[in-house]
This record gives structure tokens, C-alpha cells and sequence, in this order.
């Protein structure tokens, strides 16, 4: 598959250059030339495929030729070795569970499957690889491990000083090995410009070779269609009118879950449920887009002002703003809403829910409202146990940790401060 470049500045680029590149030279985002949708007989027979199967049929037409397919189908194994189940809260409302991979959070999937791209790629490479990542909290933890000792590779994670949960911290900042932390005096808005920079940056990029491991890279991004596929599968005998409300902060899970509809899933809506970064949100009522500074919220991961992914959005609707609104709703609730909705599921249905989750949870309820005859899946995006202290705070129970989690506790963070785009240069050039 070739790819373009969303500022239309650029060559086309094959998926291995654009793996390898992260973002094009013209600093645009790399779209799929085409999106061929699988055969409805794909979805007919979904019930009698295994998740590497469901994967591997779904990513193919993406990498191919580049990753022959025998390779393909170990990748994808070798990712997906964890479960994706469905829980159900009520008869409208179901809940898909992301977060049993080794960081408990949805990004190990697309973590595992970069790594591991980029990994066979570099197989017969020299040169070593450097990833930078800009991370509002789960992104660089899940980044950390899936590339830990992968050969030739080094990480360099930028985060937000002091908005990133303790647990997100000591995933980022404790692995040591090919993993450097960096802990910037600022927003994620501020971590992703400087990456955004430093690939546009002649003397670093004639010095290193550089890629991103955020939703930017289309190894990162694309993968997460396949969750929405996981869902279907086990929804679809007893529920015709599926919606997915998506957490969303820099928009990727949800438009990995466009590009599942587009392969001919049948997905009735999309609901992208934002904290107070709701700049989408305000999109579809003004069709104005007025990114703003990040605020900070317990929904931290979503705290992102401009997000990335947008633009593939607007590019999936060929920027026709009915169609995009036909198939997209977005609304925005605050702290005070969330933790009431954390209770709320807490006290309803027994099911401990982490922030993120329950403002995915309160899209789904602000649909239905108006939607009624629908089943309305939200991702719960990350385990609570990451944001233990608001969790334990809002539903006063202690929760007990899960292997994944305490495998980080009381190991030494070691992390370095900057401040400016030109501290991370000097980083990177020593
Ligand atoms: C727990 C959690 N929920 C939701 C999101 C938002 O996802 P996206 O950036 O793909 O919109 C993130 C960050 O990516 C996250 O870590
Ligand atoms: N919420 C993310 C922000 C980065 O998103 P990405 O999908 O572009 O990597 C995080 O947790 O870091």
C-alpha cells in the first residue's frame, strides 16, 4: 500500500518509509492511497475467526507488499495475546475492555505491532532508529514496552510534568535499557510540537534517523481498527444498530474505528466523548476548528488541545461536514460528571470503571437519549488501577493491584527535565 500525505506536499510514500519516516517531509500525516473493503462474507463468517484472523484479513491490504504475510500473521499473533472481551452493564449499554495487555492500556496493541514492524524492517540495518513520543500518559508507557531491548531501536518519551497519573509515570520513566524519559515543563501540546519539530529539523534528521511511535505513525494508529472488529464479533447475534462511543484526546482510536466502518463493518454511529478538551466537540456545533490549550482533568490521557488525528477524520468525510456529522456526534462532560459517572457504574452495575472509561460511558448515555433503538458500546480505554487515587476517592473501596501494575511499583523513575524544543535537540545531538 502507498500513502500520501495529508498536506499534499509530499512524494507518496510506501508503508515501510512511512513506518520508518513516522510523518512526511512536508510535516502531513500519511493516509492509505485506497481502503478496498473486505468481502461481506468477512463479516458473515466473523464468528468462526480467531482475533489474529479477524487481524491479519483486516491489515493485510496496509502493509502489503512490504510485510510478506507469512511475517504478517506471527506479527499479529504475537500482538494480540491478550483478550478483548465485552461486558455488558444493561440492555443499551455494553462496555469493550482494552486494557488487559502488559500496561493495561489500548495502546499496547499498536505499540506491539510497530515494534515489531519497525523491528523487521531494521532486521538488516545498521543504522540505529530513534522514537520519539509525546505522551499525555498511557502512549508512552505502552511505547516503553513494546520496544524494551528491541535491537537497534532507542525511545525517547516526552511528558507532561505532573499530569500524568503515578502509575503512568513509573511505567514511562523506571525501564531503563533503550528507554529515556523526558519530562517536560508543559502541556502534551507542548511534547508533541517538539516532536512535530524535530522531525522538520535538517540537523537532527541529518544526524539520526528519527520516527514517531504516537498515532502520527500509521504502524500505530491503523492496528486499533481492529478492536472495533473484536466488539463486533461479540455483539452482533443479539445487537443490529452497534455505536462505539470513543474516549477521545488525540483522536485516533476513533478514526481507527472509521477505518473498520469503511472495510464494510457494519457500525451505526460514532460518538467521540471528550473531557473538557472538547474542541471536536465544538467542531460539529460551529464547524469552526478552534484548537485551544490543553486543561488539565482526571481524564488526563484525553488532555490534548490540538489533536493529531483530526485531520484524517476530515480527510476519511472528504472534509463534507454533513457526512461527517451523519456518522459523528461528540459531546464534552466535566470532572464533576465524570466521577458521578464513575459512581454511578460503581453503584449500578458493579463494575469499577477508570476516568476515561466513564466519559466514554456518559457519551453513550447522552446518544441514547436521542437514539434510542441503539446498542451503545463504550472502550474502556485503560485499567482503573492507573488512576487509583481518583478511582479510590470516587467509589471508597481499595482496589487490588493487577500483576502488570505492581511489576512497576517502588522501581527507581529516572527521567530527565526540559523546557524548550531546543533542550530536546541538545538531548538528542549528544
Ligand atoms: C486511557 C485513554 N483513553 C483515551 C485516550 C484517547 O485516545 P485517542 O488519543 O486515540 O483519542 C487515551 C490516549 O490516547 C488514553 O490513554
Ligand atoms: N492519549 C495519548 C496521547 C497521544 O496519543 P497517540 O495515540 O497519538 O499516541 C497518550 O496517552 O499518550
Amino acid at each position: 500500500m502507498n500513502y500520501y500525505s495529508l498536506n499534499h506536499k509530499a512524494p507518496n510514500s510506501t508503508f515501510k518509509n512511512a513506518v520508518i519516516k513516522g510523518i512526511a517531509p512536508d510535516k502531513g500525516l500519511y493516509f492509505p492511497e485506497s481502503i478496498t473493503p473486505l468481502p461481506k462474507t468477512f463479516f458473515d463468517n466473523i464468528d468462526h475467526l480467531s482475533h489474529s484472523e479477524i487481524a491479519f484479513e483486516a491489515i493485510k491490504q496496509f502493509v502489503s507488499p512490504e510485510i510478506p504475510e507469512d511475517i504478517l500473521k506471527t506479527i499479529v499473533e504475537e500482538t494480540l495475546s491478550f483478550d478483548f472481551p465485552v461486558v455488558k452493564l444493561n440492555d443499551s449499554i455494553s462496555t469493550l475492555e482494552l486494557f488487559h495487555g502488559p500496561t493495561m492500556a489500548f495502546k499496547d496493541v499498536g505499540a506491539r505491532f510497530m515494534a515489531r514492524c519497525l523491528g523487521y524492517f531494521n532486521q538488516n540495518n545498521d543504522r540505529e532508529v530513534t522514537v520519539l513520543v509525546a505522551t499525555s500518559g498511557d502512549t508512552g508507557g505502552a511505547v516503553a514496552n513494546g520496544f524494551l531491548g528491541v535491537k537497534g531501536v532507542n525511545v525517547v518519551i516526552l511528558y507532561p510534568s505532573g499530569k500524568v497519573s503515578d502509575i503512568q509515570e513509573m511505567q514511562l520513566t523506571t525501564l531503563g535499557q533503550n528507554i529515556k524519559a523526558l519530562e517536560v515543563n508543559g502541556t502534551f501540546d507542548d511534547c508533541q510540537d517538539m516532536v512535530k519539530t524535530a522531525f522538520l529539523d535538517e540537523e537532527l534528521t541529518n544526524n539520526m534517523q528519527l520516527t514517531s511511535a504516537n498515532s502520527i505513525n500509521v504502524a500505530r494508529w491503523l492496528p486499533q481498527l481492529f478492536y472495533f472488529m473484536f466488539a463486533y464479533k461479540q455483539l452482533h447475534k443479539e445487537h443490529k444498530n452497534i455505536v462505539f462511543s470513543v474516549p477521545s484526546g488525540n483522536f485516533g482510536n476513533v478514526c481507527a474505528g472509521m477505518m473498520a466502518q469503511k472495510l464494510g463493518l457494519p457500525i451505526s454511529h460514532f460518538v467521540a466523548s471528550n473531557n473538557a478538551n472538547n474542541v471536536v466537540t465544538r467542531y460539529l456545533i460551529s464547524q469552526l476548528y478552534e484548537p485551544k490549550p490543553s486543561v488539565q482533568t482526571i481524564s488526563n490521557a484525553m488532555d490534548v488541545g490540538a489533536p493529531s488525528n483530526f485531520i484524517r477524520i476530515k480527510e476519511i468525510y472528504k472534509n463534507n461536514f454533513s457526512s461527517l456529522k451523519e456518522n459523528l456526534s461528540s459531546y464534552s462532560f466535566s470532572d464533576e460528571e465524570t466521577k458521578a459517572a464513575m459512581l454511578e457504574i460503581f453503584d449500578n452495575y458493579n463494575y469499577v470503571a477508570d476516568p476515561h472509561g466513564a466519559v466514554g460511558y456518559l457519551g453513550c448515555k447522552a446518544y441514547l437519549k436521542e437514539n434510542a433503538n441503539t446498542h451503545c458500546v463504550f472502550l474502556e480505554t485503560a485499567h482503573p488501577t492507573k488512576f487509583l487515587d481518583v478511582v479510590e476517592a470516587v467509589i471508597k473501596e481499595k482496589q487490588s493491584l493487577p500483576e502488570q501494575i505492581q511489576s512497576v511499583m517502588g522501581k527507581e523513575k529516572e527521567s530527565v527535565v526540559i523546557s524548550t524544543y531546543k533542550d530536546l535537540k541538545k538531548y538528542l545531538l549528544k
